[in-house]
């Protein structure tokens, strides 16, 4: 199962993406436009944010999401263990320490710019047949979607004293419309084939690795599959080091139709009840 890692200054650059969606889910973006020191200055400032004890100031809000979600606080649909991350849900109206805002806002802004064009890729190399059936253009889905959240995730170093089973993340796919995710520090990211495999997601430093979430595989008429994938444990001597990743997971607006069963609203209340979060 090949990942392509698509250059975005390529001409052929919205249909290497597509196409790599199609055929396995995720795509790995270079070239892209989000400013990297701006990322490294995110990834320094979150750090010191969760080696604070402080933090706990912060505790989410159950019924709005926003805010820190502390270690051991969320499991994989039908996975018995808690994965072993703790992670900070940033929304732009939403809970966050001050000193972190001005960055952690620009990055945010960054990437949901980036997301409204690969939406706009999606769609123009989607199939007619695929195209018509979604209620309205992909990019419009998300617009002045109070939904998008930008997740900054640490991975603490094991302790040895985790529960047998427990990993990083669990299997799991991805709720929202497309995820993209701001390579992480470390590797771990697998991606699973249809049979069953799991392999490697290699998202060198720099790299923006975009995966399909349940709502367009839903939306597409599964012509877009959301594919399972997860993070494993690091071994040896990588297991003393903490790992961090940042996803934006783009929401449409509650209202937006995604399937003649559910809109975005009514889906994700489903899925939030199944993973303990709400
Ligand atoms: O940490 C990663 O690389 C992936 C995280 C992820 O899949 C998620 O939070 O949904
Ligand atoms: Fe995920």
């Amino acid at each position: 199962m090949q990942v392509t890692t698509v250059d975005c200054r390529a001409d052929d650059a919205a249909q290497q993406f597509t196409a790599s969606l199609r055929g396995t889910g995720f795509a790995i973006l270079k070239n892209h436009p989000i400013d990297s020191s701006l990322v490294e200055q995110v990834y320094a400032d979150w750090a010191r944010f969760f080696a604070n004890p402080n933090k706990r100031d912060f505790l989410f809000d159950p019924d709005d999401q926003d805010g820190f979600f502390p270690y051991l606080s969320e499991n994989a649909k039908d996975h018995a263990q808690k994965d072993l991350k703790e992670f900070f849900h940033y929304y732009p109206w939403g809970k966050c320490p001050d000193y972190l805002r001005a960055d952690t806002d620009r990055l945010y802004g960054q990437l949901r710019a980036l997301a409204s064009i690969l939406l706009n890729w999606v769609e123009d190399n989607s199939p007619e047949q695929v195209r018509n059936a979604y209620s309205m253009n992909l990019s419009d889905m998300i617009n002045e979607s109070p939904g998008t959240l930008m997740r900054i995730l640490n991975y603490p170093a094991l302790q040895g004293s985790e529960q047998p089973n427990a990993i990083r993340a669990a299997a799991h796919e991805d709720i929202n419309l497309l995820t993209c995710l701001v390579a992480s520090t470390e590797p771990g990211l697998q991606v699973q084939d249809v049979k069953g495999n799991w392999h490697d997601v290699d998202c060198d430093p720099g790299n923006i690795a975009v995966n399909v979430g349940d709502m367009l595989e839903m939306c597409s008429g599964n012509y877009f599959p959301s594919t399972t994938h997860r993070v494993v444990n690091p071994v040896g001597a990588d297991s003393k080091k903490a790992r961090m990743s940042i996803p934006l997971f783009l929401h449409p607006r509650a209202d937006v139709v995604l399937s003649e069963k559910h809109t975005a609203g009514s889906y994700l209340t489903e899925r939030l009840q199944e993973l303990g979060l709400k």
